[in-house]
């Protein structure tokens, strides 16, 4: 289990802290949609979540450990959850496959990495995922040459090949048409179902009440709602 308590962070441009006190827990398989109006700081919980942003105050509890406090806990955290930026980080150059495999290279010897030459179940694992994805036979083109909803899915293949447990994603569907972002939602939602995934995405509001099971906004610089998913009702929009 998964526990923020009372998560404090600051920014050098403003006195008081943008987030203060917040403060949830996250469970195995629980797809959480994270929103609130621009400045509310979902970018920045994402980022401290994520081991990217630092924390001013708080305790972040994995199984019952504090992260900030453990040794190598933060490290940790970087290395075995996945951290999806809007644009993925991928070369545009090698094939979709090949950008997968990125993620197994972590445990792959130099050799491997420098020759291009792929343990045999490494490329069956990372086929399957990408199958599993939709995308096998997207699996020899260059990324280059992937829609954005595409690259979104190959990004999370990797993520899943790279045996992350936890996938933080920031604004996962913005500027794809809706039938792509809808496949990227639906595929986190079945990996959440199906594989006890935990994701934690920023995203509109109507498709965090369409997917996810769970809906956290943001407002004054704390927790505004916290909701099982479902559509919000009058009320709960007019807090964030
Ligand atoms: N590196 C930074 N330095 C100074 N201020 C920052 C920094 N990063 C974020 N902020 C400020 O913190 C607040 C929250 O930012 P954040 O990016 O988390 O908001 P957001 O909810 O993700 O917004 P949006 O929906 O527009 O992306 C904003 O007021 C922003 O200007």
């Amino acid at each position: 289990m998964i526990k923020v308590d009372r998560l404090k962070k600051m920014v050098i441009t403003e006195k008081k802290p943008v987030l203060n006190d917040i403060s949830f827990q996250m469970e195995r398989g629980e797809m959480i949609g994270l929103i609130g109006a621009s400045g509310s700081g979902k970018s920045l919980l994402l980022g401290c979540l994520a081991m990217r942003q630092k924390w001013d105050g708080g305790r972040f509890l994995i199984d019952g450990e504090d992260v900030l406090k453990q040794s190598g806990g933060k490290r940790k955290v970087r290395r075995e959850w996945a951290y999806l930026e809007q644009n993925p980080v991928l070369n545009q150059n090698r094939t979709a496959l090949k950008n997968v495999l990125v993620g197994q290279y972590s445990q792959t010897p130099l050799w491997r990495m420098v020759t291009g030459m792929v343990r045999s179940d490494d490329y069956m694992g990372a086929m399957d995922t990408i199958e599993d994805l939709g995308l096998l036979d997207k699996a020899k083109r260059k990324a280059g040459e992937l829609s954005g909803g595409e690259k979104q899915r190959i990004a999370i293949a990797r993520a899943l090949v790279h045996g992350a447990n936890v996938i933080l994603a920031d604004e996962p569907v913005m500027g794809l048409d809706p039938k792509s972002a809808e496949n990227v939602l639906q595929t986190l939602r079945t990996l959440c179902d199906e594989e006890g995934l935990t994701v934690v995405a920023v995203i509109p509001l109507e498709l965090a009440e369409k997917y996810c099971t769970r809906i956290i906004g943001l407002a004054g610089g704390q927790i505004a709602v916290d909701v099982t998913g479902r559509r919000l009702t009058h009320g709960e929009k007019n807090r964030l």
